[in-house]
């Protein structure tokens, strides 16, 4: 097959990320004959380093990474004056490729929201809970009725936990006596429970030490299907109609890798279903160059009005993360050394690698909690900002959580000021920002950046959801073994006569029962300036072509169907999720095949409503409660890491087949 062919398929993909990996993989092996394209802009992820081990992730947020697209937002007097800046996966399985390789659930509620609120039948959790098993083998405990044990994506705790996840979780059972611990913190119905002995998944293949992606195993492993085809290297330009019927798309060729490649527009056509799995980004661009969008909007563009949807594009929301820095002592284990580049560590890691082991089978995020506002002092700090977001959404949702925070090996931000020593971070994440943004083309050239208004902090409420994350995390942090001090760069200026003044000459913890620190109301001043000036993305970007009635600026209806057209499908979600979002997306892949193969009357291997009852599963989860291991328990000693590594490198292997001129086109082998 040549690029320049004008050619047919019975089902193309518009962007080759996690959902559109799923969808395509599920369909295609179930129905071998079925003719499958997808379209991405970036390059194929197959075998290499840089994508499938996991400590390499680093790598991939470089500036100058070809893996990701970074998408500016506008400057805002909310971000002091900073323009946020927010990437997406861009290569064969998107996010999925590229992401920190967290496991982490939404809660039960935001399903169910997405099915009632928004009103989408079949999107509530009993509808999901089977494809969602379906996904996964969950290696780190046997017989949990969430989990599933023979899905393609391997969960497990990975190849090595560092002991700064123990020393967190130490801290947390000797000062934190209002909230319990469990041993699986991400059975939906979970919140304020630390997971004991560090229990968390990653998407790591636990026999391995491979990220477990749907690029590799539900599209590569087809090797022998030749109708399930790829091509990379190409944008998707907009949706060809016939009338109201979607019947293929138009692409030109990326201009990332081959700066000079030929623009000529290129079209290829569809038979029974066009895709648009572009992510959130992505989608809403086709959406708006194929004159579906705002009318407003689009004659501002001198773009033909196809559909009148206002909605397309607006609702972005995200996560706001802070991952905030504090000097550690040499006994820590950490990926600093990993991230500065050190030629004789890396190697060391790619031979622990190869059996599975080591800081490259690993993430270096290996504790953390859901969280929720339970004490006086909480909701005193949480003040009256808050009160109103309290009360309309998390008071009677108790499965929701307001923050994720936990604590990260390693000082994610510039190595080459910080002096050269260890660190680990307090990262916390605000689940549900009240703030929402916007997300539209500025041109009809499908390369030119986005019209894009990220909104972070826009609403007082995220900003007290933010400073009360700092002092909870501080406290901890301060009381860990191997703390020795703020990396003062990356913390609050607080006035030199302040309690609070942040220490980097400071040696050892404080006592667990030292009183926790003083905030003077300057003080939160400081920390919200802190955030205006440090707050980032957490990568989860979603909501722009939302599901939802369109009279409420929905943009596909609870089938997939984009309004005013016929065989246009495209999914994303109407609401925030309270977890990082890669397992959103790979239940919306599973769900979206689901609804493909019954609407085109294709084969799929068949799953019900969940049998298991809600009340069932919080029974389950109110057994699986056990005590807060006291601060003199030892941990066990496998559950303490597994090799200790004092450093590695990461440098991204370039595969020249990838990017040299050939043409970006194969069959899956
Ligand atoms: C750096 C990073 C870290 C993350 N860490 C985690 C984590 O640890 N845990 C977690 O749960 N989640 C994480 N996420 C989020 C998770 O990966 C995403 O939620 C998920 O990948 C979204 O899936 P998607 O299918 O909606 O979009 P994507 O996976 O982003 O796929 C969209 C694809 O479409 C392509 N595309 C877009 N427009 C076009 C076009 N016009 N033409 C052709 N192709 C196009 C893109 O190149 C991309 O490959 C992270 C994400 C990133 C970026």
């Amino acid at each position: 097959m040549m690029n320049t062919t004008p050619a047919e398929f019975d089902i193309i993909f518009g962007g080759g990320g996690t959902a559109a990996c799923v969808a395509a993989g599920r369909l295609a092996a179930a129905n071998p004959t079925l003719r499958i394209l997808l379209i991405e802009a970036g390059e194929h992820t197959k075998n290499e380093d840089a994508h499938v081990q996991p400590g390499r992730y680093f790598g991939h947020l470089s500036p100058a990474s070809t893996t990701l697209k970074f998408h500016v937002g506008k400057p805002s007097p909310s971000l002091a004056g900073r323009s946020l800046v927010i990437p997406t996966g861009r290569c064969v399985g998107g996010g999925s490729s590229v992401n920190f390789l967290m496991y982490a659930r939404p809660s039960a509620s935001d399903y169910d929201d997405w099915e009632n609120q928004y009103n989408n039948p079949g999107w509530g959790f009993q509808h999901l809970l089977p494809l969602i098993r379906k996904t996964e083998t969950y290696q780190l405990q046997p017989d949990q009725p969430t989990h599933g044990y023979s899905g393609p994506l391997k969960v497990s705790r990975g190849g090595h936990v560092t002991n700064i996840g123990d020393q967190f979780l130490e801290v947390a059972a000797a000062t934190d006596h209002d909230r319990l611990h469990t041993e699986d913190a991400q059975a939906y119905y979970e919140c304020n429970k630390y997971a004991v002995f560090n229990i968390i998944g990653r998407w790591i293949d636990g026999e391995t030490g491979k990220r477990s992606d749907p690029a590799h195993y539900y599209i590569y492993n087809q090797e022998a299907n030749e109708n399930l085809v790829i091509w990379t290297g190409l944008q998707v330009k907009r949706v060809l109609f016939e009338g109201e019927k979607a019947v293929g798309l138009e692409y030109v060729q990326d201009l990332v890798l081959r700066p000079d490649a030929d623009q000529t527009p290129k079209q290829v056509y569809a038979s029974r279903l066009v895709v648009l799995s572009g992510g959130a980004f992505g989608s809403p661009a086709i959406l708006e160059r194929s004159g579906i969008g705002s009318a407003e909007l689009l004659n501002r563009h001198d773009i033909p009005v196809k559909v009148d949807l206002p909605g397309v594009g607006k609702n972005f929301q995200d996560h706001n993360i802070c991952f905030v820095p504090y000097q550690a002592s040499d006994e820590a284990e950490t990926f600093d050394a990993l991230i500065r580049g050190d030629i004789d560590e890396t190697t060391k890691a790619s031979e622990l690698w190869k059996e599975g082991k080591g800081l490259l089978a690993a993430n270096g995020m290996d504790a953390g909690i859901k969280i929720r506002p339970v004490t006086d002092w909480d909701f005193a700090e949480l003040g009256p900002e808050f009160e109103g977001r309290w009360n309309k959404y998390f008071a009677n949702a108790p499965d929701k959580s307001v923050l994720w925070f936990g604590p990260a090996s390693f000082l994610l931000g510039d190595h080459i000021s910080a002096p050269v020593r260890k660190y680990f971070s307090m990262a916390y994440v605000n689940l549900y920002p009240v703030a929402v943004g916007s997300v539209h083309i500025a041109s009809e050239d499908p390369h030119a950046p986005s019209d894009f208004i990220p909104a972070f902090l826009n609403d007082a409420a995220d900003l007290v959801t933010l400073r009360w994350a700092y002092k909870k995390t501080r406290e901890i942090a301060r009381r860990m073994k191997y703390y020795q001090g703020e990396h003062l760069p990356i913390h609050p200026k607080f006035s030199a006569n302040s309690e609070a003044l942040c220490r980097g000459d400071i040696s050892q913890p404080v006592e667990m029962d030292a009183p926790n620190l003083h905030y003077t109301e300057e003080d939160d001043k400081a920390i919200d300036e802190f955030h205006r000036q440090f707050i980032q993305t957490s990568w989860h970007s979603l909501g722009t072509c939302a599901m939802k009635p369109r009279d409420e600026e929905g943009v596909v209806d609870a089938r997939l169907n984009v309004y005013g057209t016929t065989n246009l499908k495209l999914s994303i979600a109407p609401a925030n999720v309270g977890s990082n979002t890669y397992s959103s997306a790979l239940t919306i892949g599973e769900k979206a095949a689901v609804i493909i193969a019954e609407d085109l009357g294709l084969q799929l291997e068949a799953v019900g409503v969940s049998e298991i009852s809600e009340q069932s599963l919080k029974a389950a989860d109110s057994e699986d409660v056990v005590p807060a291991p006291s601060n003199k328990t030892k941990l066990p000693d496998d559950f303490a890491g597994l090799e200790r590594i004092e450093g590695l490198t990461i440098s991204s292997t370039v595969n020249d087949e990838y990017t040299s001129s050939k043409p970006a086109m194969i069959t899956v082998k």
